[in-house]
C-alpha cells in the first residue's frame, strides 16, 4: 500500500513518518513540493503520486495569527483539503484529514459528540470547519479525525512553551477555565495508520471521528503535570480566560466524546500523561 502524506515538518507529519507500518510505502510532501496555499497543485500531486491512500497532516495552525490572516488560513485549511478530497474521490481512494476541537463553541461541559452542532469562535476554527465541509461534499471515502491540544517533541506546542517559560520564571499564570484532552502526536499517527489500513480494506468505515488523550484537564492542570514530570519547581497559578487576553477566542469546553472511534476502530483514548513522559524523555535525550 502506498500512502501519500501532506506535511513533513509538523508534529503529526513527523510521527506519521516515524511510525509508518510494515507494508506501507510512504511518500511525504513538504511545502516545497506541495504548497497548500495553491490547492490545485495539491490535487495534481495526488494524481502524479497515484497512492492508495492520502493523509493530510499539513495546516495553518497559528490560531492567533489566523485572526488577521483568515483568507490564507481558509485557503490552506479549507480549500486545499477540499481539492485533495476531490482528487481522491476521482481516484476512488480514501482521504484522511485531521480537524480540531476548535470547530465547537465550547458551551456547556458535556463532551462533544461527532454529530454535535459546530460553531467556531475564531478564524482558525472557521477555516478548519470549511475544510470538513468541503471534504464531505467531495463525496469520496474519507475520514476526518478531530483531535485537540496536540503535543510532541517536535515543533511548537504547549509542552515546549511551558518548559521554556519555566527556565526563567518561578511562577506561571495559566487559564484554568478551558478544559480539553491533550493529545500526543504519536498517538494520533497510530490512530491514523490503523484507520487507513481499515478504510483501504473497507471504505464504508469512513466518516467523522473524535480522538483525544485522557483525562480531560484544564491548561493549568496540564501545565502543572508538565512541570511536575520535568522536576521543575515553577508554580502554576490558575487564572480565568478573561485575564489572559488573546486575539482569538478559545472554547471553554473542548472535551471530545471519542466513543464512536473506539466502537468503529478499537482505538481507545490514550493516557496523555504516559505520552508526556515519552516526550520529556525525548527532549532530555536530545539536549544531552
Ligand atoms: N497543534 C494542535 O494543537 C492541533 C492540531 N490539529 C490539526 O492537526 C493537524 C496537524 O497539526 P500539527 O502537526 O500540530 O501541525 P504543526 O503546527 O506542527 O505543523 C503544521 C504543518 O503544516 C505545514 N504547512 C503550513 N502551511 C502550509 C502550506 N501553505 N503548505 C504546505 N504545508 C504547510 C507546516 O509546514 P512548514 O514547516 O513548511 O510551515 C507544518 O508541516 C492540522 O490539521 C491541525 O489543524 C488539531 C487539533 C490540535
Ligand atoms: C503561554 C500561555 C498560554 N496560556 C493559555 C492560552 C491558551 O488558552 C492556552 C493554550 O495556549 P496555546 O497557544 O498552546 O493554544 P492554541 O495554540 O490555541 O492551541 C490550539 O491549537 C490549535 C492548532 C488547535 O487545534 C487546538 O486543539 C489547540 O491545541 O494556554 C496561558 O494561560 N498562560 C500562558 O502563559
Ligand atoms: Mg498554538
Amino acid at each position: 500500500m502506498k500512502a501519500l502524506v501532506f506535511g513533513t515538518t509538523g508534529q503529526v507529519a513527523r510521527e506519521l513518518a516515524a511510525t509508518t507500518p510494515k507494508g506501507v510505502r510512504l511518500e511525504a510532501l513538504g511545502r516545497d513540493r506541495a504548497d497548500l496555499s495553491r490547492p490545485e497543485k495539491c490535487a495534481e500531486a495526488i494524481r502524479h503520486a497515484a497512492p492508495d491512500v492520502v493523509i493530510n497532516a499539513a495546516a495553518y495552525t497559528a490560531v492567533d495569527r489566523a485572526e488577521e490572516d483568515e483568507a490564507l488560513a481558509t485557503v490552506v485549511n479549507g480549500e486545499a483539503p477540499g481539492e485533495m478530497a476531490r482528487a481522491c474521490a476521482a481516484l476512488g481512494i480514501p482521504f484522511f484529514h485531521v480537524s480540531t476541537d476548535y470547530v465547537f463553541s465550547g458551551e456547556g461541559d458535556a463532551p462533544w459528540a461527532v454529530d454535535a452542532p459546530t460553531r467556531p469562535l475564531n478564524a482558525y476554527g472557521r477555516s478548519k470547519l470549511a475544510g470538513e465541509t468541503a471534504i464531505r461534499a467531495a463525496g469520496g471515502p474519507h475520514a476526518i479525525l478531530r483531535t485537540s491540544w496536540v503535543v510532541s517533541g517536535h515543533g511548537g506546542n504547549f509542552v515546549k512553551t511551558m518548559l521554556r517559560l519555566s527556565e526563567t520564571r518561578d511562577r506561571l499564570t495559566i487559564v484554568a477555565d478551558q478544559i480539553g484532552g491533550p493529545t500526543p502526536a504519536s498517538d494520533i499517527a497510530a490512530a491514523l495508520w490503523s484507520m487507513a489500513v481499515a478504510l483501504v480494506a473497507d471504505p464504508s468505515k469512513g466518516g467523522t471521528f473524535h480522538f483525544s488523550g485522557a483525562p480531560d484537564v484544564s491548561w493549568a492542570d496540564f501545565a502543572r503535570e508538565i512541570l511536575r514530570q520535568s522536576g521543575r519547581t515553577t508554580v502554576v497559578e490558575d487564572i480565568a480566560t478573561k485575564d489572559y487576553p488573546t486575539p482569538a477566542r478559545r472554547p471553554a469546553n473542548s472535551r471530545l466524546d471519542c466513543r464512536a472511534t473506539e466502537a468503529a476502530f478499537d482505538i481507545v483514548r490514550p493516557d496523555w500523561r504516559v505520552g508526556l513522559t515519552d516526550i520529556l524523555n525525548f527532549l532530555t535525550d536530545k539536549a544531552s
